[in-house]
């Protein structure tokens, strides 16, 4: 571990001075695109007006023979498109693969002033953030770049979610960690085959109701990510950095989606990922606080006054700790509102209806 003393100094002569608090961005969707495919890369424009992340996959689902064609994709793309207030994320190969070097090589000298961040596959402990925050900083230095770029651990190994604190704590520039409930489910060897949400086998049962075990006894399905995500809201809280669910496979179910990252919202993440236009919706509309929800909230903070004692509002018992709560929806509802006019504009309608 590094001293606290040097904790802020860059990591290579001439390399940007490292951020002292990760900015809060408008991260509720992480739209992947792969962009070697002409298709895809027609669409980024569009989907950066309509994402708050818009990410250029080089990892998992570009094919071996693909690596090099998605990478000089990103580039052109990164050159030729303007985002606005997107911003512009790639996943990068993992650390063991032949193709990472290229990737991080290629991708900080051409384009390193338009990437925000960069998510690193399979992290499995703090010295693989620690290996990728020095590189960084020769590169950043070698190209002259001004401003840092973030670092985004995938929590998809046993062993990252075992080292999932010194994960979130192991440079300043960590801006996030996502779930990947896919590769996760590999490298812990479970038996399923899915990405991300529920299995009917991951049950509890009612008990029996007489000597007939089989008939009058409900089943309810479990989350089978409820550890990990708790684990991981838990560890970013503590290292001052954002939390994500990841990717949800079954891109028809789009209820089932929506009940996974809202598991998610709920639990403290900012966003997750979209794998399908489809999905930016169903992101956008769950991790966005709603409405009555922050009406609500701005009443508890308006009758707490400074935020101490106790008062009684419609029934319910408010203290410090709701105002907490309210305020955590409060800043988040604004944050988002200040970039999203419609969600400005929803939340003062319900103001109104309110008053
Ligand atoms: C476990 C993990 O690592 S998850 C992360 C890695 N996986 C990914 O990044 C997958 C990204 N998504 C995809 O590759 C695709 O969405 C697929 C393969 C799942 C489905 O693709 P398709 O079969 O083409 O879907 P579909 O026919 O519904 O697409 C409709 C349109 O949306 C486009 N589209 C589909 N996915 C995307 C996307 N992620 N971004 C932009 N456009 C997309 C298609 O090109 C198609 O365009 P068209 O109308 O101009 O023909
Ligand atoms: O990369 C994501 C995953 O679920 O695996
Ligand atoms: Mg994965």
């Amino acid at each position: 571990m590094r001293s606290a003393k040097d904790f802020f100094r860059p990591l290579a002569v001439g390399a940007p001075e490292p951020v002292r608090e990760i900015p809060f961005r408008p991260s509720r969707m992480i739209h992947f695109f792969d962009p070697g495919n002409p298709k895809m890369a027609a669409k980024v424009g569009d989907l950066a007006a309509q994402c708050d992340v818009v990410l250029g996959n080089l990892e998992d689902a570009i094919r071996a023979d693909r690596k090099q064609e998605a990478r000089d994709g990103l580039v052109r793309i990164a050159r030729a498109t303007d985002f606005g207030d997107a911003q512009l994320w790639t996943r990068i190969n993992s650390l063991d693969s032949p193709w990472v070097l290229d990737d991080l090589l290629t991708l900080v000298p051409e384009i390193g002033d338009k990437l925000d961040v960069i998510m690193v596959p399979k992290v499995e402990g703090a010295a693989d953030i620690h290996y990728v925050d020095r590189l960084l900083a020769q590169l950043e230095a070698r190209a002259g770049l001004t401003r840092p770029i973030l670092v985004h651990a995938l929590l998809e190994t046993a062993a990252g979610v075992a080292n999932v604190e010194e994960i979130a704590l192991a440079s300043p520039r960590m801006q996030g960690i996502s779930l990947g409930p896919a590769d996760l489910a590999a490298s812990r060897r479970m038996k399923t085959t899915r990405v991300g949400g529920g299995h009917p086998g991951y049950l509890v049962r009612t008990d029996p109701v007489g000597e007939d075990f089989t008939v009058g006894r409900y089943t309810y399905q479990q989350d089978l990510w409820h550890y990990t995500v708790a684990r991981m809201v838990d560890a970013c809280a503590t290292a001052g950095i954002l939390p994500y669910y990841g990717p949800f496979g079954d891109i028809a179910d789009v209820v089932a989606c929506e009940d996974q990252f809202r598991n998610a919202f709920l639990l403290g993440c900012v966003g997750a990922w979209s794998l399908h236009p489809k999905q930016i919706a169903i992101a956008k509309k769950v991790f966005s606080p709603d409405p009555a929800e922050v009406a609500w909230a701005r009443r508890v903070i308006a009758e707490m006054g400074d935020g101490t004692g106790a008062v009684m509002i419609d029934g319910k018992m408010q203290d410090d700790a709701t105002v907490k709560q309210c305020r955590v929806v409060v800043s988040l509802a604004d944050a988002l509102a200040a970039r999203d006019p419609e969600l400005a504009r929803a939340y003062a309608a319900e103001e109104n209806t309110d008053a």
